[in-house]
């Protein structure tokens, strides 16, 4: 933590309000508007730690439209990962609510709901290394009684490395590719909302900037993606909507381009 986020305290800063149709209300870092409430999956408010430990997020709020990536920056702790992983019920919550569709998920399994449309695909862990490329992808299709045939080729059609590796296993692959093998799995379920923690992580630019532009690919098919991202600037460029997190509260929100242009955010979270 250094002194440029010590003094914000539970400040929000709405820079703007990214469509006309509300945001967050300055000085009250996690209280929805009605527009949050509304929002295609948001989680509102959210209060709550692991098991019996404090509590990381406060009155946390984050939320994406039909239509929008949104993306979730902060500094390191932050609790961007923490927010993801309580959006999909990895979290117990004490205070908040998440949002689908219109329905409230909050006492929902993760399980359920990836059956209600929500594909997650964790900053870990997020591949079986021993199997497969194609394999990978059929484990994603679990839930799916329906032929997965098509939705694999649609994969193999965004991601076409993955189409000539598919025999391999996925642990041989390298970082970025290994992350395609992720986000098609995540997509092979069909999923109405994708949540991304760090998908670029540990990639080069060059492969992070392929990265980004599979992932406004998959966001033009209509799938609404919530993502968190290291790699700030570049993620803000591709976003509709940022989320600044600090110390687990809301510190500022707009549009991406208005966050990249804002003094305070570049000089405390995007290097100047
Ligand atoms: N499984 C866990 N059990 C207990 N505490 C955890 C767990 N995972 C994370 N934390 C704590 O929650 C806080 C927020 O961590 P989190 O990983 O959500 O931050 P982040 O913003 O995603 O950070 P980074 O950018 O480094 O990934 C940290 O203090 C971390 O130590």
């Amino acid at each position: 933590m250094t002194d440029a986020y010590s003094d914000r305290g539970n400040k929000d800063r709405s820079i703007a309000n990214p469509h006309g149709r509300g945001e967050l209300t300055p000085g009250s870092a996690g209280t929805p508007s009605p527009s949050t409430e509304t929002a295609y999956l948001a989680g509102v408010g959210m209060t709550g730690g692991y098991g019996k430990g404090a509590d990381i997020l406060h009155d946390c709020t984050v939320a994406v439209e039909k239509g929008e990536i949104a993306v979730i920056v902060g500094p390191n702790g932050a609790g961007k990962s923490t927010a993801m992983k309580a959006v999909f019920g990895m979290l117990n919550l004490r205070q908040g609510h998440v949002m689908l569709d219109g329905e409230d998920i909050s006492t929902l399994t993760p399980q359920a709901r990836v059956a209600k449309g929500m594909g997650f695909v964790p900053q870990v862990r997020n591949i079986f290394a021993s199997l497969s490329v194609e394999e990978n992808l059929e484990m994603g299709a679990f839930i799916r009684r329906d032929d997965f045939r098509p939705t694999m080729e649609q994969i193999y059609d965004l991601f076409p490395i993955l189409r000539d590796k598919r025999r391999q296993p996925a642990g041989e692959l390298s970082g970025g590719q290994r992350q395609q093998v992720a986000v098609g799995r995540a997509l092979m379920t069909k999923p109405k909302v994708l949540m991304l923690d760090e998908p670029t992580a540990g990639v080069s630019p060059i492969v992070m900037d392929e990265l980004f532009d599979r992932i406004i690919e998959v966001s033009r098919t209509g799938i609404p993606i919530l993502m968190v991202e290291q790699n700030a600037r570049q993620a803000l460029e591709i976003a509709d909507k940022g989320y600044v997190l600090v110390q687990g509260r809301n510190a500022f929100t707009g549009t991406g381009r208005e966050l990249l242009a804002d003094e305070e955010v570049r000089k405390s979270f995007l290097g100047g």
